[in-house]
């Protein structure tokens, strides 16, 4: 195979849900680039396969947390897009390692950036180095400007909001021959799309209950949410711009937005679910929601209870529940104005290709006939 003289990407958790778009997006529509390497702790082989003629797809197994795994996966490569974390709201890992890996890991990933002498890293960071607070103070259609009371208390929030100030601090900072490292970082709202996880267990939890989604979240609580395929080309451009224009893009933070709707978290996903014929139950909730927050005190008492047995992490705890009350979105132009940012992918492109994979998802189910369902699988 030959391969170019292009430049080289580094890409840490390739193989997660954001970071295999963002390969397969770097494949398709970056034609300066001659090797992507995809570092992760758990590797996909599938996307070995993705190497073509101009462009080679190195796997590299390492951990984001040792210092060493990063610097020899970061060696002689021109930028990082760093988006490896673990993703945890419900308390299935422990904050230490939740530390370890989201703030140690951006830490080593900034230290190898100075000592392997690569000036360009993209952080993937979230809406929750933001918000929602606990205070269930609402964001509505805000911008990077937009005033609002940051609180952190979670693990996860408080380690991404961590590892960002770290990110920008170190715009601008000397690295090794003496030229200056450039950082900005991406804040996605809720991702959705091909391979999200979330979106498989809501499948999985609405055959149970046959194919009914009761409403438990007021249908005017508006959750910010982004196509995982636009996500993916914010980054591309981003890295891209950062090194044409590192004065204008570094040490900038950018919400990632597109033209999806403003919606309830539910009524979003029902934008999918129900062309599998899911219904969604109530124009309001059915339970009322200090109900639904004594359910979610429950869980936590249950989950603290438990520790030490095994791992009861149910979906609905205080936090996902005050997360999904709050409304929480974006309105901005701020990544259009600076680098040009557009959505690759409209509103109708993006559910259609959701759609299609939530509809994959029931005929890998019907195959291994592993639901105790009726038989109704039929989708619209
Ligand atoms: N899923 C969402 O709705 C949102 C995600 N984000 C951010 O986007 C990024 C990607 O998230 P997702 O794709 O959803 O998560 P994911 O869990 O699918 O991907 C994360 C990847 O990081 C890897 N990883 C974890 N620990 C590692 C370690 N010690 N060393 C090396 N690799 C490690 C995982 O193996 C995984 O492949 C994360 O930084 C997350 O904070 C931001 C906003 C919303
Ligand atoms: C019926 C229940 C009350 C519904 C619970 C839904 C919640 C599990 C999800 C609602 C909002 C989600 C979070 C939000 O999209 C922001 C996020 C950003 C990230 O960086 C990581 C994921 C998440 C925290 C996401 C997690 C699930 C929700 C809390």
């Amino acid at each position: 195979m030959t391969v170019g003289s292009g430049q080289v990407y580094v890409v840490t958790g390739g193989c997660g849900f954001l970071g295999s778009h963002l390969v397969r997006m770097l494949l398709e529509h970056e034609k300066n680039i001659s090797e992507i390497r995809v570092f992760d702790l758990h590797l996909d082989e599938s996307l070995r396969t993705l190497s073509n003629d101009r462009v080679k797809v190195r796997l590299i197994s390492g951990d984001i947390s040792r210092l060493e795994d990063v610097r020899e996966a970061l060696r002689g490569s021109h930028l990082v897009i760093h988006t490896a974390s673990l993703v945890d709201v419900w308390g299935r890992v422990p904050a230490s390692k939740i530390t370890e890996v989201n703030v140690t890991g951006t830490m080593n990933v900034l230290q190898a950036c100075k000592e392997e002498e690569v000036q360009y890293l993209v952080y993937t960071s979230s809406m929750e180095v933001v918000g929602p607070n606990i205070h269930g103070d609402h964001f509505y259609r805000g911008n990077e400007d937009t005033e609002y009371r940051i609180y952190h208390k979670e693990p996860y929030p408080l380690s991404k909001a961590k590892a960002e100030k770290l990110v920008l601090e170190a715009n601008g900072a000397k690295i090794k021959g003496g030229k200056l490292l450039y950082t900005c970082s991406l804040r996605p709202t809720g991702i959705y799309g091909e391979g999200h996880e979330l979106m498989k267990q809501f499948h999985r939890q609405g055959l149970r209950t046959g194919r009914c989604v009761f409403r438990a979240i007021p249908p005017a609580i508006e959750h910010g949410r982004v196509y995982v395929g636009n996500v993916a080309w914010m980054h591309l451009l981003a890295a891209r711009q950062l090194q044409i224009h590192p004065s204008t893009l570094g040490g900038q933070v950018y919400f990632c937005y597109d033209s999806s709707p403003y919606k309830s978290y539910e009524d979003f996903n029902m934008e999918f679910l129900s062309a599998c014929g899911f219904k969604i139950i109530g124009s309001r909730p059915l339970v009322p929601y200090f109900l639904l927050y004594l359910l979610a005190l429950l869980n936590a008492l249950m989950q603290w209870l438990l520790h030490g047995f095994f791992t009861y992490a149910p979906i609905l705890n205080p936090y996902t529940l005050a997360v999904a009350s709050t409304t929480f979105t974006v309105q901005t132009d701020k990544a259009e104005k600076h680098f040009g940012y557009q959505p690759l992918y409209a509103w109708e492109e993006a559910k259609k290709r959701t759609i299609t994979w939530v509809k994959s998802l029931e005929v890998s189910r019907k195959d291994l006939k592993d639901v105790g369902e009726k038989g109704n699988y039929c989708c619209n």
